[in-house]
């Protein structure tokens, strides 16, 4: 079918060609064709390979889930008695839970409700303005950051589009988008709103980089001294998935891992779409509402020496309501040079010293791709 562009409803984009000319396209806005109750997915839409449709995922059932149990961080916590039974506990579940996945559900993380309600407020807020307002209250940028109000890497005139629009801004350092509206206008507090949050999440990011290298029987600091706290990088992308008329054709990112260190997220609306490879298999993460989702970025498994494996991950479309997450990606500075952690026990490296910047250049020149490849990059 073919797509109509409604009024000025697309996300224009620009993109560098494989002559190395800037190019301008037009992508459609997704969340305007669900607007309009569109009921043919559209040709450009159909993501996945026609014969591997997105239906075929796999949930876990109530035997298989505990081998995905929910981290309670405040166990983790050194407190008065904290050295007890719980923490080691808490930490044995931990390391099971990050190395067999790659990603790990927590509670009592000490963000407040309120901050988390006020999250789902502006992005609400944002999403649920006309085309026009979220244009004239944000920019759009394509480039090699991906940031700004669009579509996630598009890279030619014909590809195949995600389900998905999405807003991406760097949050820190304070100064990293100085001079770019990649902060939304409307809602009026969105920034204020989304700093708070994105610094409540560091707090606990710093605490679980700890946790994490100390379920791994590693110095405590190891994995955390590369995160720099003045310099150290966290970029927002809030993923917005509107109902899709053809879930099992269409997915809303396809699979990747994520380039960062540690990448830490929170959904609104429905729940049941993030899916990982587990075996071979696509599995729906089992991620129910009021917890929040952390996960092992391509960096962290540089760090770790592959201890830590990032996860190969994907989102499905849901049929007949919409998802929101937002995704915090949690960096060293890019100047900063990251290298597996120096431990007798894990025998010889597997990856090698790599600038952070330029592994993210890397990354984001060949992504997205059909396998785990970018972290080739990083490996003897
Ligand atoms: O929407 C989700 O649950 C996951 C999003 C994701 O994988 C990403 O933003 O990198
Ligand atoms: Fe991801």
């Amino acid at each position: 079918m073919e797509i109509k562009e409604d009024g000025n409803c697309f996300h224009e984009t620009k993109f560098i060609d494989q002559h190395g000319l800037l190019r301008t396209t037009k992508v459609p806005v997704v969340q305007q064709l669900a607007r309009n109750g569109l009921k043919h997915l559209p040709d450009r839409f159909i993501n996945v390979p026609l014969d591997q449709p997105v239906v075929s995922s796999f949930v876990l059932d109530a035997s298989q889930s505990q081998t995905f149990p929910i981290i309670d961080v405040a166990q983790l916590r050194i407190g008065p008695g904290s050295e007890g039974l719980g923490r080691a506990e808490e930490l044995v579940k931990l390391a099971s839970v990050a190395k067999e996945w790659g990603m790990f559900l927590i509670i009592n993380h000490g963000i407040e409700d309120s901050v988390l309600r006020d999250v789902e407020d502006v992005v609400r807020g944002f999403f649920g303005l006309s085309f026009e307002e979220k244009k004239l209250s944000v920019g759009s940028y394509m480039n090699v950051d991906n940031m700004g109000y669009g579509q996630n890497f598009v890279r030619s005139e014909n590809q195949r589009l995600s389900w998905i629009d999405r807003l991406a801004m760097k949050a820190a350092p304070k100064e990293a988008s100085e001079g770019l509206l990649v902060w939304p206008q409307n809602p009026a507090n969105f920034r204020q709103v989304m700093e708070k949050y994105v610094e409540e999440a560091r707090k606990v990011c710093n605490h679980l980089l700890e946790a994490l290298a100390e379920s791994l029987s590693l110095e405590k600091h190891v994995f955390l001294q590369n995160f720099d706290s003045k310099k150290s990088e966290i970029n927002v992308r809030v993923n917005y998935y509107p109902p899709c008329p053809r879930p099992d054709l269409s997915l809303g990112i396809t699979p990747h891992s994520d380039g960062s260190g540690l990448t830490f997220l929170t959904q609104f609306g429905a729940t049941g779409g993030l899916q990982v490879l587990k075996d071979n298999k696509w599995v729906t993460v089992p991620w129910p509402q009021n917890t929040l989702l952390v996960g092992v970025g391509d960096l962290l498994e540089i760090m770790s020496n592959g201890r830590l494996r990032s996860p190969w991950h994907r989102v499905a479309t849901l049929a007949d309501v919409e998802r929101i997450s937002v995704t915090l990606f949690y960096n060293p500075p890019s100047q900063a040079e990251i290298e597996p952690v120096n431990d007798e026990g894990l025998g010889n490296k597997s990856y090698k010293k790599v600038i952070v910047g330029e592994y993210m250049r890397n990354y984001y020149k060949i992504s997205p791709t059909i396998d785990k490849v970018a972290i080739n990059f990083a490996k003897i």
